[in-house]
């Protein structure tokens, strides 16, 4: 590339947008050559969180950071891809979905408990439909004694109820902690048996202009093919369903491998009450696509499995 002046990465400003953004920014300057800065937006979700459930939900840290792309007032956006609508605006790419982080989510408990060690009448907190419908779910079939306690904010105010005393647990996503600098505090990893995380969870989108071709092409080396597929089978489904971001809906598409060689895509999907009274899961495995139609063709007809065992009855439903 001829043209040497810097990048703009469009970032929120919370701490963790920040994180991500940070290390996207050295990786994208590696691949181009070119430096990167960041550009500070201020999104509707971050002025106003309290609101995000009667909002919508679905894309609203997400829009601001779209529109500055397309008036060209930034060159490209780093999103966590769990947090993207499921449909692509015109005029915009994905143009990389680099290697994923732990998908799973963690648990940050009072005195360094693990899941198993919490004492019936513990009090977990989560404002995600998704994990209360699971542990929920999981309490009822195992006979635990737990109570899942909405709550909502960022990192620090979540794991502030930990220390404050006020819950014994709280529910949070590894990729975000870990991105933090902040795994250290996580006192149990949740297995995906007992919690599916949220479609495209641990991974991020880098996105810009799709008239930005030489652009595009750059940061498209930054795409790991894997976690593209595996992304965009869990976001097919969820569209499949009609659910958004902020419905009682799990997924994740992992690779199996037959010692060195990955042969098999496994996709898993959950939909739950929040009680938890209520859950339809199901899982497919077929060959590794090879293309972005036969990816999302997985997360469709798993979807349609669900769909068919009742799961829009489930998703009807919204916790707060
Ligand atoms: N819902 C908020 C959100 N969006 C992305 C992450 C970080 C994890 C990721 O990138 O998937 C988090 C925090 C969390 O769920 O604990």
């Amino acid at each position: 590339m001829t043209d040497n002046s810097p990048l703009r990465l469009g970032t929120r400003r919370s701490k963790l947008a920040m994180a991500q953004s940070g290390h996207v920014a050295e990786a994208v300057s590696e691949v181009t050559g070119r430096a990167v800065e960041l550009v500070e937006i201020t999104t509707y979700g971050d002025i106003s969180r309290e609101h995000l459930a009667q909002i919508g939900g679905t894309g609203v840290f997400v829009a601001a950071l779209r529109d500055a792309l397309l008036r060209g007032e930034v060159d490209f956006a780093v999103h966590s891809l769990k947090d993207l609508p499921t449909t692509q605006p015109e005029g915009l790419v994905l143009a990389a979905v680099p290697v994923r982080e732990d998908p799973r989510d963690v648990l940050v408990a009072r005195d360094g408990l693990t899941f198993a060690q919490l004492p019936s009448g513990s009090r977990i907190g989560t404002g995600s439909p998704r994990r209360m419908a699971q542990l929920n779910a999981y309490a009822r079939s195992h006979g635990l004694d737990i109570e899942t306690v909405p709550i909502r904010g960022n990192v620090d105010t979540r794991i502030g109820f930990v220390r404050n005393g006020e819950l014994d647990a709280v529910v949070l996503a590894a990729a975000g902690l870990n991105r933090l600098g902040r795994g250290g505090e996580v006192t149990d990893h949740l297995s995906v048996d007992t919690v599916l995380p949220a479609p495209g969870q641990g991974a991020l989108a880098i996105e810009c202009a799709a008239s930005g071709t030489d652009l595009a092409a750059a940061l498209a080396e930054l795409d790991d093919p894997y976690t593209r597929a595996a992304v965009t089978a869990e976001r097919a489904l969820l569209a499949a369903l009609e659910a958004g971001c902020s419905a009682p809906v799990g997924a994740l598409a992992d690779l199996l491998a037959d010692g060195q060689a990955v042969n098999e895509l496994r996709l898993r999907g959950v939909v739950g009450s929040t009680d938890g009274s209520s859950l339809v899961q199901l899982s497919t495995t077929g060959p590794v696509p090879t293309s972005h139609d036969d990816a999302a063709a997985i997360g469709r007809e798993l979807a349609a499995e669900m769909l068919a065992k009742g799961a829009a009855g489930l998703m009807g439903e919204r916790a707060q």
